[in-house]
């Protein structure tokens, strides 16, 4: 067994509300089955909702999270990251002074989580830095980067934090085409050590990452299953396909 087939993280019945306005409602759902997860949905959907409350920035109304099978509930985004739980929000978080090897040395030497090792521990800095086809730009400055170049080596920073779960959000936003095919290639290699969970508009990328797809709606699932599932399915193409996609 893989170190991600034997990853469970799960909302059990989630209600979160802001105010009035209930953002999640009574939502069950499950990653770590498969090695790549999509979350997609039309905008409000509850889609980052979703992940603040898996990296303990919002705590559930009502509900409970569990990570292998454990509740984590009301757990703080430290204690959360170091169970393995990693994410890469949308705006690159790198460091821009430091050299693109360093800012690797940085994140590989964030202090260790007290999960188990994963098949992620144990990475040489060059075998990543390869890895994101940063090689020929280990030495310059993380300024220099393209928007691009930037969301890949935050993707290395992540991955070299050991995750269990890494949560991804809007990978591909701004990317161009060669780009995005990169970044998918990317997510899937990374996805061989570790379950992939992302946020994405683009259905383009999505299809290209494959996996599985959970689609949400007002709070709640609508569908889930393969794109295919997903692409044939009237209610989802009438509600997100038809209106708001870059496909
Ligand atoms: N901290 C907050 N306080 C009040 N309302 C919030 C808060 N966070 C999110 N919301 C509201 O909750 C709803 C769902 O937001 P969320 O960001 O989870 O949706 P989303 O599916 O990620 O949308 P998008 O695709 O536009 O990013 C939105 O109406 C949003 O305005």
């Amino acid at each position: 067994m893989t170190a991600q087939q034997s990853s469970s993280l799960r909302l059990d019945n989630v209600t979160v509300k802001f105010g009035g306005l209930t953002v999640l409602n009574r939502l069950s759902v499950e990653f770590g089955a498969a090695p790549i997860s999509s979350l997609i949905g039309p905008n409000g959907a509850g889609k980052t909702t979703v992940f603040n409350v898996f990296s303990g920035l919002v705590k559930p109304t009502e509900g409970r999270v569990l990570f292998q099978g454990r509740d984590i509930t009301g757990a703080s985004p430290v204690s959360i990251a170091r169970m393995g739980i990693i994410r890469k929000f949308q705006v690159p978080t790198v460091f821009p002074g430091l050299s693109v090897g360093d800012n690797l040395k940085v994140a590989a030497r964030a202090p260790r989580q007290r999960h188990e090792p994963g098949d992620g521990d144990g990475w040489a800095i060059d075998d990543v830095t390869d890895l994101l086809q940063l090689s020929g730009k280990k030495q310059r400055p993380a300024a220099e980067l393209s928007h691009g170049e930037r969301q890949w080596l935050e993707i290395g920073m992540a991955f070299l934090g050991r995750p269990k779960f890494l949560l991804l959000d809007e990978p591909a936003a701004g990317l161009g085409p060669d780009e995005s095919e990169h970044t998918a290639r990317l997510i899937k290699e990374i996805s061989a050590h570790c379950a992939a969970v992302v946020i994405e508009h683009d259905m383009s990328f999505i299809r290209s990452l494959g996996g599985h797809i959970i689609v949400l709606h007002q709070g709640a699932v609508l569908r889930q299953g393969t794109m295919e599932d997903i692409e044939d399915d009237a209610v989802v193409r009438d509600i997100y396909l038809g209106r708001n996609t870059h496909a």
